[in-house]
């Protein structure tokens, strides 16, 4: 079957691009190597952070347009797929990467607050400030409905003409003018192909001779009680929180209100331990959690410091935690989306249209340097 375009892998970047692909009337075809809707990639899950607060202005510019494609995409598919909460950022006052947000937060003008110590329990109850942090609470932060965006995505794809083959895994791809796509079942032809295959991404891209310097990472998605059911919770607008260097642990921790699971507040630790995306549940290193109860214990004494319920879900790591987009070096027609590090998800709809514009041949939308491909080959640390 021979098609426009052919984009693997339906999760939230796949998914959202093969959206703007449909919507620019291109024969589009999305293939996913596990039945819809799956649980074993990065995409799953009730929710995700979305937010401003982020100390690159590349990042922010994206997130302006970002918040407004997720408008447009809620009212196409008639769900509600973004809720307010605010962001909470927390963190040491005179650090580097406190200040670098801070700071960019200032410049762009970002709608927030800074909470002084004395005033902070009154805003936020329940929390306690680390001595030495400061505290922002950016007001437009808030929660993706992230299952419910994900079907959104793929449901106005295929009501753009779009068509989704699922439970078919990729296993080949010869490129040429007109690529070969080999699937376990069955075999397509397309001028254009994109690649968005995330934790696989690295193994699929070697199919096409391109080495990838990505890291998988399994995540410990922990919930925790509420001592007092709704304290944490979205209904009272308890906000999404950020921790920067917390005491416990290398990596910053976050948190989301208590919502999908009444009475849980889920909070994680922003890394986890290498794997293999086919074995993720073989890898079961725990001592992150133990990180985490320390810190739930010492900053959220309404939570019982033990977690309820673990889930699990994977990151893809760049050395640099910046995002891949870009062509592939040696074929044009192969376009790459890949190494979200965690925190790709709330990017997804601006993902897709720059994703959709490289492959259509069109100058994207954004400066695409921080996330080429060459920044690795000319330092391959
Ligand atoms: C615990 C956790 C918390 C996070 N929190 C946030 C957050 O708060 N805010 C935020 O913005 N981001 C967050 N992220 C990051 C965000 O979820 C990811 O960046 C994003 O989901 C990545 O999407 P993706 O489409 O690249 O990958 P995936 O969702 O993994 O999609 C890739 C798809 O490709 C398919 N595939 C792979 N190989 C093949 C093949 N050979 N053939 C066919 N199909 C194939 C896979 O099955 C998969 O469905 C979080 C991630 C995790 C794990
Ligand atoms: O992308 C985000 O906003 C969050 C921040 C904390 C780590 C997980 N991802």
């Amino acid at each position: 079957m021979v098609y426009e375009y052919i984009v693997i892998g339906a999760g939230i970047q796949g998914s959202s691009t093969a959206y703007h692909l449909a919507k620019n009337n291109k024969k589009t075809l999305l293939l996913e190597q596990f039945v819809l809707p799956h649980s074993r990639g990065s995409s799953h899950g009730q929710t995700r952070i979305i937010r401003k607060a982020y100390e690159d202005d590349f990042y922010i510019n994206m997130l302006e347009e970002s918040y407004e494609l997720w408008a447009q995409l809620e009212k196409e598919a008639g769900v509600k797929l973004y809720r307010r909460t605010g962001l909470l950022l927390m963190g040491p006052e005179k650090g580097k990467d406190f200040q670098l947000i801070k700071s960019a937060m200032q410049r762009n003008k970002i709608p927030s607050v800074v909470l002084e110590r004395h005033e902070f329990s009154q805003h936020i109850p329940n929390v306690n400030l680390t001595s030495g942090d400061g505290a922002i609470l950016e007001s437009t932060g808030g929660v993706l409905y992230a299952d419910r965006a994900l079907r959104a995505a793929q449901t106005v794809f295929q009501s753009h003409g779009g068509t989704i083959n699922d439970g078919e895994k990729v296993i080949n791809i010869e490129p040429g003018d007109l690529i070969t796509v080999t699937t376990d079942s069955g075999t397509y032809q397309a001028k254009n192909l994109v690649i968005t295959a995330g934790p696989w991404a690295k193994t699929l891209l070697s199919h096409t001779g391109l080495q990838l310097p990505l890291q998988v990472v399994r995540i410990n998605v922990c919930y925790w009680k509420e001592k007092v059911p709704g304290s944490y919770s979205i209904n009272n607008r308890f906000p999404c929180f950020i921790q920067i260097h917390p005491k416990e642990a290398e990596h910053d921790i976050y948190g989301l209100p208590s919502n999908e699971y009444p009475g849980l507040m889920k909070v994680c630790y922003h890394m986890g331990t290498e794997t293999e995306p086919d074995e993720r549940d073989r890898q079961t290193d725990r001592r992150d959690v133990d990180a985490l109860s320390s810190y739930v214990s010492r900053c959220f004494p309404g939570l019982v410091s033990v977690p309820s319920v673990v889930e699990s879900c994977m990151y893809t790591m760049t050395p640099d935690k910046h995002f891949v987009l870009d062509r592939h070096p040696s074929y044009s027609n192969i376009v790459i989306g890949a190494g979200f590090s965690g925190h790709g998800f709330k990017f997804g709809p601006v993902i897709g249209k720059v994703l959709c514009e490289l492959s259509m041949g069109l100058n994207p939308s954004y400066d695409l340097s921080p996330f080429s491909i060459q920044r690795f080959q000319a330092n391959p640390k």
